[in-house]
């Protein structure tokens, strides 16, 4: 049985994680949990969704605040809390706004949950779970990012469309940068177990338009209807799911990354990794000479930034 916390539960994306994560049978409490001022707001929400377990027979209980101590006993913790970028700024523009909020935030989880695991939402994700972790004081196996999970899962899509078949049947996964220096294992993509390039007709695959609507699949969705939710919030629910079931899946999430592993380190960015009960570890993979450039490429955009962000927090704490 688990406890789960969202902080940012007011959000647009903390709500629908909230609400979709209550179903699993292994939630027993549901914390909604965001800033001081929201607890009327909290209130309602938590009101709301008292009546909707009523009405599918879900026996999570929901609880919520806005004091640190209400983060005392959770297993899983998201953090959703930040602002959302608009459609024409890149998720990169946020970095510093949303490290200072994420900063307070991971600070709490660290005294309050050192024990839970921390998923961080926030965007840039990349960045954030690194800010995350180093302001939480917490193991790396026990903060992850949610990172390349949705690209990937957008990728399945894209593919399952193109080849007519059911979304099971592909397996692909797309690592490094939440953004534009995002890598597509080409190499480890399948079509019911069949590796893609053993596949007749695939020469016809457009490769690089697929990948510039995943990229381009967050604005594309914020320019027409103001955010993202659905996609990020299932997204997210599957890797809670994965946790509390101790399903042993292996998922594509931002985690920290070691040097004899990835050629790397110092910083978590997304590479296929067993999620379990007790935490997220990295998978070590043979990557081809163009994915291990590109992969350089985005780990080398995700340090420089992260970086200069934690310097002005750091230098921000000592005035
Ligand atoms: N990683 C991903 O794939 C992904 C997907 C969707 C959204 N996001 C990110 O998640 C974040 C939330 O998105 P949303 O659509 O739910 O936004 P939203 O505006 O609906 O909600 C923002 C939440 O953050 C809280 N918040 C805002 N400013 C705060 C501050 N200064 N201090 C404390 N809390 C603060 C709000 O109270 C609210 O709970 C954004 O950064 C967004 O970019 C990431
Ligand atoms: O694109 C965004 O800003 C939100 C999120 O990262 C997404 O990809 O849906």
């Amino acid at each position: 049985m688990a406890k789960v916390t969202i902080i940012g539960a007011t959000g647009q994306v903390g709500s629908y994680v909230a609400h979709a994560v209550s179903q699993f049978p292994h939630v027993q409490e549901m914390c909604l949990y965001g800033r001081p001022g929201n607890e009327q707001y909290l209130d309602g929400l938590a009101h709301d969704m008292m009546d909707s377990f009523a009405a599918r027979g879900t026996n999570t209980r929901v609880t919520f605040g806005t004091t640190p101590k209400e983060l005392r006993g959770s297993d899983i913790i998201v953090l959703t809390s930040g602002v959302p970028r608009k459609a024409t700024q890149t998720r990169l523009d946020l970095a510093l706004e949303n490290a200072r909020i994420v900063k307070v935030f991971a600070e709490q989880v660290g005294r309050m949950a050192p024990e839970a695991i921390l998923l961080v939402v926030t965007n840039p994700v990349d960045i954030m779970t690194t800010v995350a972790l180093k302001y939480s004081g917490m193991m790396p196996h026990r903060v992850f990012g949610l990172g390349t999970h949705l690209d990937s899962m957008r990728l399945k899509a894209c593919l399952a469309e193109f080849f007519n078949v059911h979304v099971s049947e592909i397996h692909t996964r797309i690592i490094g940068e939440h953004g534009d220096t995002m890598v597509p294992m080409w190499s480890a993509t399948t079509v019911g177990g069949i590796q893609i390039d053993n596949l007749l007709g695939v020469a016809k695959l457009p490769r690089e338009e697929m990948i510039q609507r995943v990229k381009s699949s967050g604005s594309y969705i914020i320019e027409a209807k103001g955010a993202t939710v659905y996609g990020p919030g299932d997204a997210i629910a599957t890797l809670i799911r994965t946790i509390v079931e101790d399903e042993n899946r292996m998922l594509t999430v931002a985690t920290q990354i070691r040097r004899e592993v990835f050629g790397h380190e110092g910083v978590c960015v997304s590479v296929p990794a067993r999620i379990t009960r007790g935490g997220v570890f990295p998978i070590g993979v043979k990557l081809s000479e163009e994915e291990e450039q590109m992969f350089a490429k985005s780990v080398k955009l995700i340090r420089d930034t992260t970086e200069n962000v934690c310097a002005v927090l750091d230098a921000e704490s000592q005035e």
